[in-house]
């Protein structure tokens, strides 16, 4: 796989801002109030757009506001008239004039004089044939200012009216015809210039200006994304994204990152104030993904709509509408009742209860309908409250929950979508605040989705993923984790909707990429997940000092790479803070003992009160089962090869055997213990003889017979005295004086240390409380089943501990 592939699965794949040839970038309103926003969107575009791609345009700020109010001061023949013309062309001219250099300014200037002059003309001789011509002028003038704008300073822009184009049908309100529309647009359009067009306007098929109706310029964005074929439609809003709930409303709400598209149609369809039903029309075929972005923090990520898998569908949000009319009839059973809900495109319906669920103004036609088939009907004033998600309405325990959740309320109904994508109550009383945050709480409370990315398949990290799938379907705290990232120093498997954990392996040989770090930090930016679990098996430096950056990011870490943990005293305090800061867990258990609880020991004394004083013993396994089963019968270097062979060493072997893996489980253990000091301060004895510390790792087991007279020796002066050769960690302190070392110790047969199981760790612990008779923790300590099993446990840890975090939001009232 090339560079440009991984761009590819990082971006587009898995659904980034992706810059491809035409896309659409639509600007709200309120992202073009004033000199300060324009100047943002400036920015926006300089970063987000490249040539060819189109701009959607909304009138400034309130400018279309201004416009129905001077509109209705003509109808009224209001006084205030003149006055309110001249304030919308002062704060035009004021516009204009920050923005653009003086030339520009001056041609702008007169285009709108002319105008005004126009709307003048226009109010003063039968205002209501023009209604949609004067409303045109909001977006008439923001798409031209801000063309020059870009013309100005970034690459050369045209400005396009979209009546020039753009047609609806006559008949059918707001369809476009695109027989007429796309070869309109396509006459007009300029190679290689930013193209800005009026978003809300366009004409019938006699000319006449219309109005795309309520949100009009997100609906302009979307056909516009059909007229030119785009890849991606981004609405830069003053929202940062599509929410579970109105987060207005619902302080806990959610934002979702990655909404189907049959969802999304649904929320629009429900009253999502972001989202609106007419805007995911021309997107229909689900090849063009919309993105809801805000434009006052663009480097928020935003939520994206399109296609997804599992992951996007699991999640649920709830929306509610008040104000509704709730008819009831005869003739709404079975199909005449569809026939009604689809003429009046009702909230919800149901044919064998014979009930729709319409908006108040439409209550009126309604009886004329039903007049015409002469039968009676009942209103009843309603609300409804939905819990929306992909396919809601198969899912048997989504329901069940639903209705559990509004047991306490009046619920007239439960009816089914026909889109299948929302269950719906239909209450008898209005929807409040808190109903909607309990019922968006119990309905939400388990949606939180963790990632995992599992850097380092070697020795341990196959392990660990071997153990990976029964963990999932036996650990209740791993419910909602989901593995998303597999990576070696070479190559890169990302995959947002998630990595089948089963045949992790498989999947990494077959689609892995090469690794690019600077893809992998913008997707760690922004990804989709509510927290990501970054699991280091690697014995990497270079690995280790990305840290920092995941603690920037809130990630949480899990290590069996000991680089960080013994990093010199400031960077390792960096990291602490920086984690502590942004919550970030760090959790490196298996960094020393392997899958032995030394860490949790130590911490808990500490935090029970108790002080330590002293931490020795044997902390390198490899050494352990070397020394252990080292009689001279077999050269020590056979030994050596036999135990990598076990996967017990580190990968390169001479980091046991030259102390600095026990220098650093000590450094790990003492600053456990409260202790500063750093990996200068543990003194440390190196067996590996000078000639064989420069050779790469392949060089020194090809040579690692060098080794062996020196350990026959140690040996043999050892069994002169009837002792025996052992590797020791000694860490005391005393009058607050610090002694750390780790040597080659010749001991006598009774120590504690000199007789453990090959491979095992020993772990002695004296402390205020353990005196005389110290603590000791032993076993094996290290290994590839003891060393996966200590990373499985630090996994469930943090993520019970993340379940913990998770806010209860209940309002009074309900239990
Ligand atoms: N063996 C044991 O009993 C214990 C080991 N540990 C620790 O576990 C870690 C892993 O050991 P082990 O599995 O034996 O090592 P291996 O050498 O078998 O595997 C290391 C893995 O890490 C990958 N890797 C190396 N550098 C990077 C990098 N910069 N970015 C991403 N991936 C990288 C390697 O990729 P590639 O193949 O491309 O090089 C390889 O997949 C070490 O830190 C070790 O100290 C901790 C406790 C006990
Ligand atoms: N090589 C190490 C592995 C664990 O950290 C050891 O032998 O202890």
């Amino acid at each position: 796989m090339t560079q440009d592939n991984l761009v590819e699965q990082l971006t587009v794949a898995h659904n980034q801002l992706a810059k491809h040839a035409t896309n659409v970038h639509k600007f709200g309103g309120s992202s073009l109030a004033s000199t300060q926003c324009i100047e943002r969107v400036v920015d926006i575009i300089r970063q987000h757009c490249q040539l060819n791609d189109i701009i959607v345009v909304s009138a400034n700020g309130k400018t279309t506001d201004a416009l129905f109010a001077i509109f209705q001061c003509a109808i009224e023949q209001s006084p205030e008239l003149e006055e309110k013309i001249t304030q919308l062309e002062n704060m035009q001219s004021e516009l204009i004039n920050s923005l653009l250099n003086a030339a520009s300014a001056a041609r702008l200037q007169s285009y709108l004089t002319e105008d005004i002059k126009q709307m003048k003309a226009w109010l003063s001789d039968q205002p209501e044939t023009h209604h949609a011509d004067i409303l045109a002028f909001g977006e008439l003038w923001s798409a031209r200012l801000l063309s020059s704008v870009l013309n100005e300073r970034v690459c050369p822009a045209i400005f396009m009216d979209a009546r020039d184009f753009l047609v609806i049908d006559n008949e059918q309100e707001y369809n476009v015809d695109y027989s007429v529309s796309r070869p309109g647009f396509e006459a007009k359009l300029h190679a290689n210039h930013l193209t800005v067009v009026t978003g809300y306007i366009c004409r019938d098929s006699q000319s006449v200006t219309r109005t795309l109706g309520r949100n009009g310029s997100d609906y302009s964005a979307t056909i516009m994304a059909a007229i030119s074929h785009a890849n991606q439609v981004t609405l830069w809003t003053d929202v940062d994204g599509i929410y579970s709930a109105d987060p207005r409303f619902v302080p806990q709400s959610r934002k979702l990152h990655r909404l189907p598209n049959g969802v999304a149609k649904e929320l629009g369809r429900l009253g999502n104030p972001v989202l609106h039903a007419n805007t995911l029309k021309p997107l229909a075929d689900g090849k063009t993904h919309l993105h809801v972005a805000s434009s006052f923090d663009p480097s928020v990520p935003g939520t994206e709509i399109g296609r997804f898998g599992q992951l996007a569908k699991q999640e649920l949000s709830v929306t509610y509408l008040n104000d509704l009319i709730l008819a009831q009839s005869q003739s709404f059973i079975g199909d005449l009742g569809r026939e009604a809900g689809e003429t009046f495109a009702a909230l919800c319906a149901d044919e064998t209860q014979g009930l729709i669920v319409i908006r108040q103004e439409q209550q009126k036609a309604v009886s004329q309908w039903l007049a015409a088939h002469d039968t009676e009907v009942a209103f009843t004033p309603v609300s409804i409250l939905a819990t929306v998600g992909h396919k809601v309405t198969r899912q048997g325990n989504v329901k069940a929950k639903f209705k559990r959740t509004l047991r306490h309320q009046k619920v007239l109904a439960v009816v089914d979508a026909w889109s299948g994508h929302s269950v719906i109550a239909i209450l008898s009383e209005p929807c409040s605040v808190e109903l909607l945050n309990n019922v968006h709480h119990d309905m939400t409370k388990d949606a939180k989705h963790i990632g995992l990315v599992v850097a380092g398949l070697g020795n341990i990290g196959v392990k660990f993923l071997e153990m990976l799938p029964k963990q999932l379907a036996r650990i209740p705290a791993l419910e909602n984790l989901h593995l998303v990232g597999l990576m070696t120093s070479k190559k890169a498997l990302i995959n947002t909707d998630g990595i089948d954990a089963s045949h992790a392996l498989s999947l990494f040989e077959q689609h892995a990429v090469s690794f690019d770090k600077a893809l992998l930090s913008s997707w760690l930016k922004s990804h989709p997940y509510d927290e990501l679990i970054v699991v280091d098996i690697t014995p990497s430096e270079k690995f280790s000092q990305l840290y920092l950056e995941f603690f920037k990011e809130g990630i949480h870490v899990i290590c069996a790479n000991k680089w960080a943990a013994s990093a010199p005293t400031p960077k390792y305090n960096e990291l602490l803070a920086e984690a502590k800061a942004n919550n970030s867990q760090w959790l490196g258990s298996t960094t020393v003992g392997a899958g032995l609880p030394i860490n949790y020991a130590i911490q808990d004394l500490l935090k029970s009160g108790d002080q330590i004083c002293e931490i020795s013993g044997i902390f390198s396994g490899t050494l352990s089962w070397l020394f252990e089963t080292y009689d001279g019968s077999v050269p020590f270097s056979t030994l050596l090869l036999d135990a990598l062979e076990q996967g017990i060493t580190e990968p390169d072997p001479r980091e046991d055997l030259s102390g600095r893996d026990v220098q650093r489980k000590l450094l790990i253990l003492a600053r456990a213990a409260g202790f500063e000091l750093s990996l200068e301060d543990v003194e440390r004895q190196d067996l590996v003889p000078n000639e064989l510390q420069a050779m790469t790792t392949e060089e020194f087991l090809a040579n690692a017979s060098q080794i062996d007279d020196f350990f026959a020796t140690q040996l043999n002066e050892a069994k002169t005295s009837q002792a025996c050769i052992r590797y020791i960690a000694r860490f005391n302190v005393k009058d607050g004086k610090i002694k750390a070392k780790v040597s080659l110790e010749c001991l006598s047969k009774n120590d504690a240390f000199a007789t453990i199981t090959p491979c095992d760790n020993i772990f002695q612990i004296r402390s205020l409380w353990y005196q005389e008779n110290p603590l000791i923790i032993r076993g094996p300590g290290a290994g590839r089943d003891v060393t996966a099993g200590g990373l499985h446990s630090d996994l469930v840890t943090v993520c019970q501990n993340l379940a913990n975090k998770q806010a209860v939001v209940k309002i009074k009232g309900l239990e």
